[in-house]
């Protein structure tokens, strides 16, 4: 699959100071033409199944807000909301003072998988297939976009929903929310990367249990498990409580406040250190040290002599 513009230019110029994030960018796409995957056809066969649609709101703050939005179906994905889903990622991409995003479903549910309606009509192995790697892709490059993110789960995060939450780096539950791999109640298996993604979260034991036994993951069962890094008290619906999204938000900034190239340079080492066999991951770090070191914020911060507790 031919790189999208943008991803280009991040490889031109990442690839001047950070060969190996520049090839670990070129990894986004998990599937291309060499895996008789086309885009475009797969795209085509997608926006056929209308309904709903991915929001998505860039804040002057660096922080990034992507809505599920489909609530009659309780933010089950159709087709042409995993097409937005690329989409958005892709704007994503191209956000130059990205920090941070929170992912959430629209009132008050998180997001309840495929819309069963398009699975019923794309059951055949081959259109299964392609909508997999579509989907795997687009999570593919979310994960590995610069900037941290957070799942928002309130309600249930099911079936493909719950391989979403996988997707982001870290995922608050609110109080009474349930994130539930319900495969198996349908004889299948994850298929948008969210086995790969649950062990390395949880490891393989958890993982087992949790597709194996179709589990309910409670608030309290993620935080043992190491699923949920955080519980989120649902507020009142009083005049000027603060909103789920503003805790969410809050709880974010702990990790995104700063200049945006170097929250976006954390992510990248994080991002390589995981992915990368060690030596490239060195590589990678030290292309990416290159870029922050003797940059702005190193020399404010060294201007301003403050001792740091
Ligand atoms: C790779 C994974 C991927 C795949 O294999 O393709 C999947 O994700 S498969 C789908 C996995 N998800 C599910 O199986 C969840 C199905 N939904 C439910 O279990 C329930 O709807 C609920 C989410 C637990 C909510 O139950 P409840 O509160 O009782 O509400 P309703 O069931 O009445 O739902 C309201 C409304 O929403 C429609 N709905 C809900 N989920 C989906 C969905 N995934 N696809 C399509 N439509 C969905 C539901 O049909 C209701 O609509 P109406 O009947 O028209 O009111």
């Amino acid at each position: 699959m031919a790189l999208c513009a943008v991803r280009r230019h991040l490889l031109k110029s990442s690839s001047s100071c950070c060969g190996a994030w520049a090839r670990l960018l070129q990894r986004g796409c998990v599937y291309s033409s060499v895996h008789c995957f086309d885009q475009g056809e797969i795209r085509e066969k997608l926006q056929a199944f209308p309904g709903g649609s991915i929001d998505l709101l860039k804040q002057e703050s660096g922080i990034a807000v992507l809505t599920i939005n489909y609530p009659s179906r309780m933010n089950a994905f159709s087709g042409s909301m995993m097409v937005d889903l690329e989409e958005r990622v892709s704007q994503l991409e191209s956000w130059i003072d990205c920090k941070g995003l929170i992912v959430q479903g629209a009132s008050g549910t998180f997001c309840s998988g495929s819309d069963l309606n398009a699975v019923r009509a794309i059951s055949n192995p081959q259109d299964g297939m392609k909508m997999c790697m579509f989907m795997q892709n687009a999570l593919t490059r979310l994960l590995r976009l610069p900037l941290i993110s957070v799942a928002l789960v309130e309600g249930r995060a099911l079936g493909g929903g719950a391989e979403l939450t996988t997707a982001c780096d870290f995922r608050l539950m609110a109080s009474g929310s349930v994130i539930q791999f319900v495969h198996k109640h349908m004889g299948l298996v994850p298929g948008w990367g969210g086995a790969a993604r649950l062990v390395r979260i949880v490891g393989s034991q958890n993982a087992l249990k949790l597709l194996g036994g179709a589990l309910k993951v409670d608030p309290e069962l993620g935080l043992q498990i190491g699923l949920a890094d955080g519980v989120l008290e649902v507020p009142q619906a009083e005049e000027g409580a603060v909103t789920l999204l503003q805790r969410a938000e809050n709880w974010l900034s702990h990790y995104t406040n700063g200049a945006a190239p170097v929250v976006q340079a954390v992510k990248k080492v994080v991002l390589s250190g995981r992915e990368l066999p060690l030596s490239e991951a060195l590589r990678t770090e030290k292309d990416v040290f290159g870029t922050v070191w003797g940059g702005p914020a190193n020399l404010q911060a060294l201007a301003s002599k403050t001792k740091h507790r």
